[in-house]
């Protein structure tokens, strides 16, 4: 089964951390889009990190949220990234930011995916939310301010200027901790997992690449982390860093460290092929035996 017939060039920008200034962080995110573009004009694939627009922080996730809808005029993170994903005809994986839901007044943690024309391809609600309590490590809580999103994400789009079809799941930071997610896009023919990610230096050095690798490895499709620079500004969350892209045999192909950096990559679907051809843990899966791992 073929997944991806042909490649992708897709590029991870690692941006600095959230300042206090909404407008801030989305002229560094463009001013970071516009140079990645001039640096790999060859990209049809830009992944942001998680809650690039605001601050990560339960007490202000409210306050920067937005409805996601190109009909809401002062969601303006919302038309920002429709607009830097048609100006350079780029399918575009916006990280993540606070959503807004006017129905039912809750507020998710949510990454928008927009095609080359600008359009809402669709979106992901961060479905497990980030709550740990390790001692003389790190304590947080989404859940005092956030929802978990109840849906999986799996979207396919024509990649710009080509007829190549582009099967992706999307999850956010510690959904990758889950690896339902993945199994289940790849088993619906996705050839890699995109997490906008916001790891800390505590968990970061624990298991961000060993998560990372564990996922492409049990699934033998690519895995794609996004974080944020390090912020030089010791009061304020500390993103881990270390974005890269983990190869379907379980490689590290490219990674940056802790500054704001763009990263580049090509994701070829042989790759994918000849890995599940030569280990064919697909087709040998017990599901005779383990039908429904929930029970
Ligand atoms: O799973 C982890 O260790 C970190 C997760 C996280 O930072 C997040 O979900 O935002």
């Amino acid at each position: 089964m073929n997944v991806l017939k042909g490649k992708v060039n897709l590029s991870l920008i690692q941006l600095a951390g959230s300042l206090p200034d909404k407008l801030t962080n989305l002229q560094n995110a463009k001013k970071l889009i516009d140079k990645c573009i001039l640096q790999y004009p060859k990209t049809q694939v830009v992944v942001l990190p998680e809650c690039f627009n605001s601050p990560y922080s339960v007490d202000k996730f409210r306050e920067y949220s937005e409805i996601i809808s190109l009909d809401e005029p002062k969601s303006i993170s919302v038309h920002s990234m429709s607009q830097w994903a048609r100006e350079h005809k780029i399918l575009l994986i916006g990280g993540s930011i606070p959503e807004l839901d006017p129905v039912d007044n809750k507020v998710y943690n949510t990454s928008i995916i927009f095609s080359p024309q600008g359009e809402i391809l669709g979106k992901h609600r961060k479905m497990h939310l980030f709550d740990v309590d390790i001692p003389n490590g790190i304590t947080f809580k989404e859940s005092i301010t956030l929802t978990g999103g109840s849906d999986i994400t799996i979207l396919e789009s024509k990649l710009p200027s080509t007829t190549t079809e582009f099967k992706f799941g999307v999850g956010i930071c510690y959904d990758m901790r889950f690896p339902e997610l993945a199994m289940i896009s790849a088993r619906k023919g996705a050839c890699c997992m995109i997490y906008p990610s916001a790891f800390n230096t505590v968990t970061g050095p624990m298991h961000w690449h060993m998560l990372a690798r564990a996922r492409s490895i049990d699934n033998e499709m690519y895995t794609i982390l996004c974080s944020p620079a390090r912020s030089a500004d010791p009061s304020v969350y500390q993103a881990y860093g270390h974005s890269l892209v983990c190869s379907p045999k379980g490689e590290i192909l490219v990674e940056a460290g802790e500054s704001q950096e763009i990263l580049n990559c090509e994701l070829d679907g042989d790759v994918i092929d000849t890995i599940r051809m030569s280990i064919p843990i697909n087709f040998q899966r017990r599901f005779d035996v383990y039908k429904n791992v929930a029970e």
